[in-house]
């Protein structure tokens, strides 16, 4: 009996072998060292089924090793009260650090609470572990300040310059349905399922103060950020993520990645900002392009994924470089140059997106494309300067078209007893 009221104080494990662990992270005490053991980035990078620390002095699944799946919501605030928006992140905060350390939701779980009400988790991770889970948040613009200039939870003075409305880029068809968001969850798991669960279970617990925007389901990852990853397949046959930022690069991650302090207000310091993008790839078209074609927009080869002219993944590009018939090797208009920090001002961004296939267009072509999503310490000067570039020049936008936008700033890491925007609302 005595042993089953603390399993309840604790949350419920999915699964016994995870307990202890758990255990710390839902009473919020101590969960550092009980995670410590098992947070190296070599083994959250190998070991697909374990958790990874939700507590922390940055949000986890930002240089977490990209997970092979994802689950991405914008929700809207519905309430108008600022204490209902401080208790729902802090509910949220509780059930994230207990889905992700793979246990259930509440004190009874899915199955263990009365049966006259609705369980307190939704029960479809049963049994599943914890899959590597991160969960992410960040808030949008509208949070802040509404399209008609209501201050609405008192926050308009907190919002950073760097979260900075999104310019139109050239070629944009933004559908609103698809863009935008008070508050973004980034959900990320070596398990789909997971991956629902936990965005199913937060808007579940958001309702009647929040409402979904819209969600997004994504799979194998778009980029490597960590050197322990091999680098995975776009929906264009190529390997993407060769030169992203990652995790083992820790001075540049101070540098591009992480807010700094006196960037902006103290509430961001550790943080970063997310800009996430659907890009709909038209891949029949892609397809009845030539190999060096393919190649020639890219400017590295579709198989090794080196920079063309030579030979490895990971050897530099030298975009000086010329062949027999007098042309660069990297082309003007190719993508990697476009993108590359040499030609933008040393600009440099964390990519961690994800495939996605939406069913058929009606059209008799897959909805297809790439849900892009890049971390950086200042938009203002890394994705807006190298997106209008790639907007303007790119040979790539003839197989691609930008259709739903987001920017978010996501505040630094949770600590054991605080919650997520906790700063913000100070
Ligand atoms: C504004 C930023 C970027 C957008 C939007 C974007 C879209 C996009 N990219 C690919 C495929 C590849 N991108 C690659 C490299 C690359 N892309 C960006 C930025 C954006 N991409 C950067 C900063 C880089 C790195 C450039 C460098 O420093 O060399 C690659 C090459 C492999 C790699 O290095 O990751 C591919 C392939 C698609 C298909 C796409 C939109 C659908
Ligand atoms: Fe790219």
């Amino acid at each position: 009996m005595a042993e089953r009221e603390e399993q309840q104080r604790k949350g419920i494990s999915r699964r016994g072998l995870f307990g202890a662990a758990g255990a710390a992270v839902a009473t919020g005490v101590a969960g550092y060292a009980a995670h410590s053991v098992i947070a190296t980035p070599e083994s959250q990078a190998s070991d697909s089924s374990g958790p990874v620390e939700f507590h922390g002095p940055h949000q986890a699944g930002i240089v977490t090793p990209a997970q092979d799946r994802l689950h991405f919501a914008t929700f809207d605030v519905t309430a108008g009260k600022r204490d209902a928006l401080v208790s729902l992140l802090k509910e949220w905060t509780a059930a994230a650090a207990l889905i992700t350390a793979g246990r259930d939701i509440g004190q009874y779980g899915a199955v263990n609470g009365p049966g006259e009400a609705p369980p307190e988790d939704t029960g479809e991770a049963v049994g599943l572990p914890p899959a590597r889970l991160t969960l992410t948040i960040g808030f949008g613009p509208s949070l802040f300040v509404d399209a008609k200039g209501n201050d609405r939870f008192g926050l308009a003075d907190r919002r950073p310059a760097a979260l900075a409305d999104l310019p139109h880029f050239i070629g944009d068809t933004l559908d609103p349905a698809r863009s935008g968001g008070d508050i973004a969850i980034q959900a990320c798991s070596d398990d789909p399922q997971v991956a629902v669960h936990a965005i199913r279970n937060l808007a579940r617990i958001g309702f009647g103060t929040t409402a979904v925007r819209y969600s997004q389901l994504g799979f194998g990852r778009t980029s490597s950020t960590s050197r322990a990853q091999t680098t995975p397949r776009n929906l264009f046959g190529f390997k993407d993520g060769t030169n992203n930022l990652k995790l083992e690069d820790t001075a540049k991650l101070e540098q591009q990645l992480w807010v700094q302090p006196g960037d902006g207000p103290d509430w961001m310091t550790g943080g970063s900002y997310l800009v996430a993008r659907r890009i709909r790839m038209t891949i029949e078209t892609w397809d009845r392009t030539s190999l060096s074609e393919q190649e020639t927009i890219v400017g590295r080869g579709k198989g090794t994924g080196a920079p063309l002219g030579k030979a490895d993944e990971f050897d530099p590009i030298d975009f000086e470089a010329k062949g027999a018939d007098g042309e660069y090797k990297v082309a003007k208009d190719s993508h990697v140059r476009l993108a590359h920090p040499q030609f933008n001002n040393g600009a440099e961004l964390l990519r961690r997106g994800y495939n996605f296939v939406d069913g058929s267009d009606g059209l008799g072509r897959l909805n297809a494309g790439l849900f892009f999503l890049a971390y950086q310490r200042d938009p203002r000067k890394q994705f807006i300067p190298i997106q209008q570039q790639l907007s303007r020049s790119d040979v790539m936008n003839e197989y691609i078209r930008h259709v739903g936008s987001g920017i978010f700033a996501c505040p630094g890491g949770v600590q054991a007893g605080s919650f997520w925007g906790e700063k913000l609302f100070a």
